[in-house]
C-alpha cells in the first residue's frame, strides 16, 4: 500500500548546521503519527519539509507516491492542509471569511449551498460558530487557533471532491486551547485519520500524543531518536531521556494513556517501517 506521506533521509541544513539529519517517516492511510521532542529538536522544521514550504538539502518527500516537487500547488492544496504554529497572516477579515478563504478555489463542482454547509460544519467542529461574524484579529489566541483549525478542515472537505487519501499536517494544534477544545481538536484529527486519511501532528502534550497517536516519532537534536508505538516511545525511561528529566520524575501517566488507547485501536493502524532503524 502506498503511504500517503513518505519522507526519506531528510536533512535540512541552515547556516552550516543540520537542523534535521537523515530523518525518514512514513504515514499510512488511517493513521495519526505524533511527533514529540524537546524545544528546538526539529519538529517544526520537519513539518515545513512535509508541507513543502522548506526544501531539504538531502532526502525526498512523496505524497501518495508522487514527489512533492511534481505536485501543482492547487492540486496540493486539495490534497493536504497545514496548521502552522504561528499566525503569520493577519487575516483582517471576519471569521467566516477566514474559513471561506481556506476553501477558496478548492474542490470541484461545489455549489454555494454545499460550500456553506462545509463552512458551517468546520466552524461547528472547531466550536466557533458563535464567532463567525467576529473580526479575526479581535479573537483570543485560543479562539484564533480554533478558527485556523476550522479553516483547514474546510479546505480538506472541499478538496475531498478532488482528492481522497488526504494529509493533515498539524504543528502544535493544541497551542492556546483549553482542555475541552484540546479534546475536540485531537478527536477531530483522530476521526479524520479513521476515515482513511493520514495525520502528522507535533504534539507537546505527551498524554495527548499517547492517547491519540498510532505511532510516535521522537526527535532529539534533529535526529529520529525513537519511532514506534506510543507504548514504546512513551515508556517512562525513554521520556526521561528524551526530555532530559531528572531520574524518578513521574511520567508514568503518559504510558498509561498510550496503553489505554492502544486497546481501542484497530490492529492494522501504524507505520510500515521504523525510520529510527
Ligand atoms: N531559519 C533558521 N535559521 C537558523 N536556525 C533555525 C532556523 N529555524 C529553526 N532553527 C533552529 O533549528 C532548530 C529546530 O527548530 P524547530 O523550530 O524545528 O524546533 P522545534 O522542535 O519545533 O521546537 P519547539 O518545540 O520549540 O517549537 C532550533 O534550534 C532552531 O533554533
Amino acid at each position: 500500500m502506498t503511504p500517503i506521506l513518505d519522507m526519506n533521509g531528510i536533512t535540512v541544513t541552515i547556516g552550516g548546521r543540520n537542523l534535521i539529519e537523515d530523518v525518514s517517516l512514513t504515514c499510512m492511510a488511517g493513521t495519526l503519527t505524533g511527533v514529540v521532542g524537546a524545544n528546538g529538536a526539529g519538529k517544526s522544521t520537519l513539518m515545513a519539509v512535509a508541507a513543502g514550504t522548506l526544501k531539504p538539502r538531502r532526502g525526498s518527500v512523496a505524497i501518495d507516491g508522487r514527489p512533492l516537487g511534481q505536485w501543482r500547488l492547487a492540486a496540493l492544496a486539495d490534497k493536504r492542509a497545514v496548521l502552522i504554529q504561528s499566525d503569520a497572516l493577519a487575516f483582517p477579515f471576519a471569521v467566516h471569511e477566514v474559513v471561506q478563504l481556506g476553501m477558496d478555489g478548492r474542490g470541484r463542482g461545489l455549489t454555494e449551498r454545499r460550500r456553506l454547509a462545509i463552512l458551517e460544519r468546520a466552524l461547528s467542529v472547531a466550536d466557533a460558530i458563535h464567532l463567525a461574524a467576529r473580526l479575526y484579529p479581535t479573537l483570543s489566541g485560543g479562539e484564533r487557533q480554533r478558527v485556523r483549525l476550522a479553516r483547514i478542515l474546510a479546505q480538506l472537505e472541499a478538496g475531498r471532491t478532488v482528492h481522497d487519501r488526504q494529509l493533515l499536517i498539524l504543528d502544535e494544534p493544541l497551542a492556546g486551547l483549553d482542555l475541552k477544545h484540546q479534546v475536540a481538536a485531537m478527536a477531530a484529527a483522530r476521526a479524520f485519520a479513521d476515515e482513511g486519511h493520514a495525520v502528522l501532528a507535533v504534539v507537546h502534550d505527551l498524554w495527548a500524543a499517547g492517547h491519540y497517536s498510532d505511532c510516535v516519532l521522537a526527535l532529539q537534536n534533529g535526529r529520529a531518536a525513537e519511532f514506534g508505538s506510543p507504548e514504546t516511545v512513551l515508556a517512562p525511561e525513554r521520556v526521561r531521556t528524551l526530555f532530559d528529566l531528572p531520574p524518578g520524575t513521574a511520567v508514568e501517566a503518559y504510558l498509561t494513556a498510550a496503553r489505554d488507547a492502544a486497546g481501542r485501536r484497530p490492529p492494522q493502524a501504524g507505520s510500515e517501517r521504523n525510520p529510527a532503524d
